[in-house]
């Protein structure tokens, strides 16, 4: 594991790609169904773990907009801390710090990330020993992008996205992602009614054979028409696609000087960064990496 002579343990928490997304159909309850095929790439947000001698929880900096006891971050330890007091009577705290690199609301997946990273890590240093599917089935009820960052290897997700098939035989391109400047509220988009939710179900063979769409990306840039331009802007290079809910879109490319190339053409009003497509997660990289 990453870790300094201070105690701190640094584990990072990866991006999020939904290389395509249809949606299927609505559950009763109101939620999605959707396919759709997650690939992390490698720019992260940082977060740094050390137990306390006490058992409080602290996080530093705080997210601004997001009260202490509502991010992603403590929920995910609050929810672990319970089970582990139950078995063990007693758990110490933990200090926590993020360093926040991925844009919210940008379909990144950053806040899931985030969660999941808290929870891998504090159950490896609480030593509670819950298996990656406890931990997703924590993580799910915390939001439906968590459990592909809990198991960590780029997948063909189904239902809301918890029945996760892994894909480790993706091609790991090179990846332009724009960030258009607008926050992107997830619930909107799914409860807009011009959202098509009729797509035709797939298997994993032909989700893998051919290029899927984004189904949420009409509604996406009639809403927000920034991220319209960008899509319309990014495709005069090369074929652009939301990932989830926006706003964030990518292009691939075979390699990072092509894609930096093209990100150098972007006007410079245009928020971007070059990433690499990876199958296996960076913090499961760092946290079960053989010793
Ligand atoms: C669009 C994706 O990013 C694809 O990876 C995810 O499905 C969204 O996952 P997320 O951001 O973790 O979203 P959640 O926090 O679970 O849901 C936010 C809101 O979006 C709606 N929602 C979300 C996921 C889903 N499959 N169907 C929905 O209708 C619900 O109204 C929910 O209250
Ligand atoms: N640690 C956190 N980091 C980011 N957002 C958080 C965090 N904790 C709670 N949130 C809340 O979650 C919301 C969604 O954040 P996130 O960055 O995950 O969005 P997203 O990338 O659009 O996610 P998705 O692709 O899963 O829809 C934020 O607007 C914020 O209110």
């Amino acid at each position: 594991m990453a870790d300094d002579p201070s105690g701190w343990l640094h584990v990072p928490a990866p991006a999020k790609l939904n290389l395509f997304l249809h949606i299927t159909g609505q559950r009763d309850d109101g939620y999605h169904n959707l396919q759709t095929l997650f690939q992390f790439i490698d720019r992260c947000d940082e977060l740094s773990f050390r137990l306390r001698d006490d058992d409080q929880l602290t996080l530093e900096p705080q997210v601004d907009g997001v009260a202490f006891e509502d991010n992603l971050i403590i929920r995910a330890a609050r929810a672990l801390q319970q089970i582990g007091l139950q078995q063990h009577g007693n758990l110490p705290g933990a200090d926590i710090r993020l360093k926040k690199i991925l844009p919210m609301g940008g379909g990144l997946g950053g806040g899931s990330s985030d969660a999941a990273t808290t929870l891998l890590t504090l159950n490896a240093l609480w030593q509670l020993q819950l298996s990656f599917n406890e931990l997703a089935d924590i993580g799910l009820r915390l939001g439906a992008d968590v459990p592909v960052f809990v198991r960590g290897q780029a997948a063909f997700a189904e239902g809301v996205g918890e029945q996760l098939t892994p894909t480790p035989q993706l091609d790991e391109p090179w990846y332009l992602v724009v960030v258009p400047q607008v926050h992107v509220n997830t619930g909107k988009i799914f409860s807009n009614k011009c959202l098509t939710r009729d797509t035709e179900i797939i298997n994993i063979r032909t989700a893998l054979r051919r290029e899927g769409n984004n189904d949420c990306q009409a509604v996406v840039s009639t809403l927000y028409p920034e991220v319209g331009k960008a899509l319309n802007l990014l495709n005069n290079f090369s074929h652009a696609k939301l990932t989830g809910t926006g706003a964030c879109i990518f292009s691939s490319f075979g390699s990072e000087a092509e894609a930096i190339r093209v990100s150098d053409q972007l006007p410079a009003e245009y928020v971007s960064f070059v990433a690499k497509g990876v199958n296996t997660s960076p913090a499961h990289k760092i946290l079960f990496r053989p010793s």
